[in-house]
């Protein structure tokens, strides 16, 4: 098992570079299977769900190649497999093997998805579509099994304005014949991602992005070349970090536009963050006011960095409240920020922060998002070694997190047992 140590209390110093979208790859790695010819895929992020998917891709027959970050696909052998278990049990985003093989074949059977499952993540919205399109949608055992003689398109409109679905339905409605429109549509960056590689493919999609995408079903779609847009996340996580730690460390190669919920939030704050074309520095204060966040669908403040934000919000005087609108019960970080002496208490869908400083202690952690919280955590405490177990759920989602912290001046490294 891996654990990983820290040693804090020193400020983060220098410069990061971010890499591509986890959220964005995981979705473009399957949409590259509606192509008949190969895919590259530039600035991919060296993370275990995208071996994963990569994995799941040559089950089905398709030829993949990754060196650096780039990933070649030839979906040109491809077929719809039965994929009950193994692999697709491994990650979330393995739902999107649903909408990719059914848009293809009009065919597929996939174990229902796993990943992070910090509370109940339903599917629903994701089968509404694909029946709305004319597919049948019938659980076997634990899996999913998917059928149309013709996915026709249609009008869908999603009860919760859901990513996983809207892209789903984007990528089995765009070889549908006639068109397709998605209402309430979710508008995360990751979205207008993967309508921009299925574009590049021949696709005809408008509107990602916005609350309606419009999706002219095409006969075929051919391979292209596309680079991932930068981890929103990820850069959100370095530029928490760097605040929590009060230090100075330039964010490189990110969208400062699809982080503005943060930066508003770490500005409110009393931390300095200076907006560059393709950057963002973070240089922390000395002192910290309470603050009220609310975490919403994008462009609200992104539920993936609110365990994140809750480390932080331990460093600021008084008490702060933080709220989940996207997911009512996404708090495992709390017991164990509370294990290194935090003070919050959760009402609801909100915790209470009370400000106060971290000690070290031995914490687990329990899915990705709470881990990098553990990690800010950790690297504010003075005096003492944070032991954080669970690294494997932090590798689905942060490439090279131990060389970057310690690039920043951060003393932490990984042990074996
Ligand atoms: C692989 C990926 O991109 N993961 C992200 C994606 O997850 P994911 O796509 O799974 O999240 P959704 O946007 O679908 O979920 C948003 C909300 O809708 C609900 N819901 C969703 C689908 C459905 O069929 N029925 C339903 O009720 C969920 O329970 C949740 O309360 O968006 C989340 C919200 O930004 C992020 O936290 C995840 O990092
Ligand atoms: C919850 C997350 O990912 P997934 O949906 O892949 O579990 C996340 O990235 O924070």
């Amino acid at each position: 098992m891996e654990k990983l140590m820290i040693t804090g209390g020193r400020p983060l110093q220098g410069t990061v570079t971010i890499s591509g979208a986890k959220n964005s790859a995981i979705a473009l790695i399957p949409a590259a299977l509606l192509a008949d010819s190969e895919v590259i895929l530039d600035n991919l992020p060296l993370l275990s769900d995208v071996a994963v998917y990569s994995e799941i891709l040559e089950a089905l027959g398709a030829r993949v190649s990754w060196e650096g970050s780039q990933m070649r696909i030839d979906p040109s052998n491809v077929k719809s497999i039965p994929m009950p278990n193994g692999s697709v049990k491994k990650l979330r985003a393995s739902y999107y093997m649903m909408g990719a093989l059914l848009g293809k074949f009009g065919e597929a059977l996939i174990g229902l998805p796993g990943g992070c499952n910090f509370e109940p993540r339903p599917i629903d919205q994701h089968i509404k579509g694909f029946e709305a399109l004319g597919a049948t949608a019938v659980n076997e055992h634990g899996a999913i099994h998917l059928h149309a003689e013709e996915l026709r398109g249609t009008k869908i409109y999603l009860d919760v304005a859901s990513v996983g679905a809207t892209i789903n339905i984007m990528l089995a409605a765009a070889k549908a014949t006639g068109s397709t429109m998605i209402e309430n549509a979710a508008k995360e960056p990751e979205i207008i991602d993967v309508a921009t590689l299925l574009n590049s493919m021949g696709a005809i999609i408008k509107g990602a992005g916005t609350e309606t995408i419009r999706i002219e079903g095409v006969q075929k779609l051919h391979g292209c070349r596309h680079s991932i847009i930068p981890d929103r996340i990820q850069a959100g996580t370095y530029m928490i970090a760097a605040a929590a730690t009060r230090g100075n460390v330039l964010i490189d190669s990110v969208i400062p536009k699809h982080l503005e919920a943060l930066t508003a939030k770490l500005q409110e704050i009393g931390v300095t963050v200076e907006e560059m074309d393709e950057s963002i520095r973070i240089i922390g204060g000395p002192n910290y006011q309470h603050v009220d966040v609310k975490a919403l669908v994008y462009p609200g403040f992104p539920t993936d960095l609110q365990s994140p934000m809750t480390s932080l919000l331990t460093q600021a005087e008084g008490a702060s409240v933080l709220s989940d609108f996207v997911y009512s019960n996404r708090f495992k970080h709390v017991p164990e920020l509370v294990r290194m002496g935090a003070k919050i208490r959760v009402e609801g869908r909100s915790a209470v922060i009370e400000g106060g400083p971290l000690n070290a202690a031995k914490v687990q952690a329990a899915d990705l998002r709470a881990g990098a919280a553990l990690v800010i955590a950790g690297l504010t405490v003075e005096g003492g070694v944070t032991e954080i177990e669970g690294v494997e759920y932090i590798d689905r989602g942060y490439d090279n997190l131990v060389t970057n912290l310690r690039n920043l001046g951060a003393d932490v490294w990984r042990e074996t047992t």
